[in-house]
């Protein structure tokens, strides 16, 4: 019987073999999306090899982690050292760290966990070495590192991504601008607020067809792809992760190669060994993290600017705010009096529901 992988690669032959016109989009579509669903068989759990396993899962820690993915010897144990004073076992020879290695930083008040990783390899999130554990360890990160060395190609940068991708991960992505709604009857009805130059009408019905959505309105907001439709319908299992590119070992190359890696975006050349820029990938990583620092003022006093509770930008209501500090305190909470961004007049009272931006002062008033 055929595997999973020899039927993604007969799929992948045929897509190869088949031209892109408007005689063969309905049929592109179709295969595209059933090699998106062969590839969801091949990463869930209970096929052998997938899913956690020892020494992968690790207790979370702080407000944000971010997970360090690269090839083998790149440096990644190095920079954990480095980064968090936590020893990470960092040698000349490949496959020196076997599990996740988590430890934690400090920075502007917030705590954030770091999780050393193995190295990976191409094929990993085919079932090569223990790749898919390592990338399913990313896929549950804030932010991921992507570590290369700038002695190797940076070719290995697009090999990485490309394992990231097809493990559900997308790369520095939002999620796209199409909304599916289901209905019991009508077909397949599509509105667009743009011209689309990527995907034919055919090739959507084909991909809702696949996936048995043969009645649904799909309001498409972006100059959308294949990839992105079956993103959205595939939603539950893709990551959208911001990454940074921290290219290693800068000690090793001349300024005038230094000068060329300044050009790639979103990334950050350091050196582990010496500490090299690691501050600029510092404040790279908390830029990304988008995390929201709000600072305590107890009435009648001077803020606390030593401890601010930390959030994450997607929960960051004055309510997500209670619950930080402690669950009892929404159930005693009348109004919160905030001085900020995230207010017109300063300062301003505001209700659980108010959403606080980065260095807000807040006030609790309770009932
Ligand atoms: N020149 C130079 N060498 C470095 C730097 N960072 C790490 N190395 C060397 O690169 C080799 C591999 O470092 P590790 O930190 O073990 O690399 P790793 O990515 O954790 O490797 P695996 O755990 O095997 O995947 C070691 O010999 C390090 O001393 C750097 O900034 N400059
Ligand atoms: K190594
Ligand atoms: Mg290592």
């Amino acid at each position: 019987m055929a595997t999973t992988v020899d039927k993604i690669k007969q799929i992948e032959d045929e897509m190869a073999k088949t031209q892109k016109n408007k005689a063969t989009s309905f049929h592109l579509g179709q295969l595209k999306a059933k090699l998106s669903k062969l590839k969801k068989e091949l990463l869930t759990p209970t096929s052998s090899g997938g899913g956690g396993g020892a020494g992968f899962d690790v207790a979370r820690t702080g407000v944000a982690s971010v997970g360090f993915i690269g090839f083998p010897s790149v440096g990644k144990s190095t920079l954990m050292s480095r980064l968090t004073g936590q020893h990470s076992e960092a040698a000349a020879y490949e496959f020196t760290t076997l599990t996740t290695v988590p430890g934690q930083i400090i920075y502007n008040g917030a705590k954030i966990q770091i999780l050393d990783l193995p190295g990976i390899i191409q094929g990993a999130k085919d079932g090569k070495g223990r790749g898919r554990q390592v990338i399913a360890v990313a896929k549950t990160c804030h932010l991921i590192f992507i570590v290369l060395d700038v002695n190797k190609p940076l070719t290995d940068k697009a090999v990485i991504e490309n394992e990231l991708e097809g493990f559900g991960i997308r790369v520095n992505k939002s999620p796209p601008n199409i909304k599916i709604t289901k209905k019991d009857k009508g077909g397949i009805s599509i509105t667009t607020t743009q011209p689309l130059t990527h995907i034919e009408p055919d090739e959507i019905k084909a991909v809702l067809n696949e996936y048995r959505m043969a009645n649904c309105d799909v309001a498409i907001r972006c100059d959308a792809t294949v990839d992105d439709l079956i993103d959205v319908i595939e939603a539950k299992s893709r990551s959208y992760i911001p990454v940074v590119y921290a290219l290693n070992k800068i000690d090793a190359i001349s300024i005038e190669e230094l000068d060329l890696l300044y050009r790639i975006p979103n990334a950050c050349p350091i050196s582990s060994e010496h500490g090299w820029n690691v501050d600029e990938l510092m404040e790279q990583m908390w830029e990304k993290l988008k995390l929201c620092r709000v600072y305590t003022k107890p009435k009648g006093k001077m803020p606390d600017y030593t401890a601010p509770v930390v959030l994450r930008s997607t929960a960051c209501t004055v309510e997500d705010f209670c619950n930080a500090i402690h669950k009892t305190i929404v159930d005693q909470f009348k109004v919160a009096i905030v001085y900020g961004k995230s207010v017109k007049h300063q300062p301003q009272r505001v209700g659980l529901s108010h959403q606080l931006a980065d260095e807000d002062v807040l006030t609790i008033i309770k009932k």
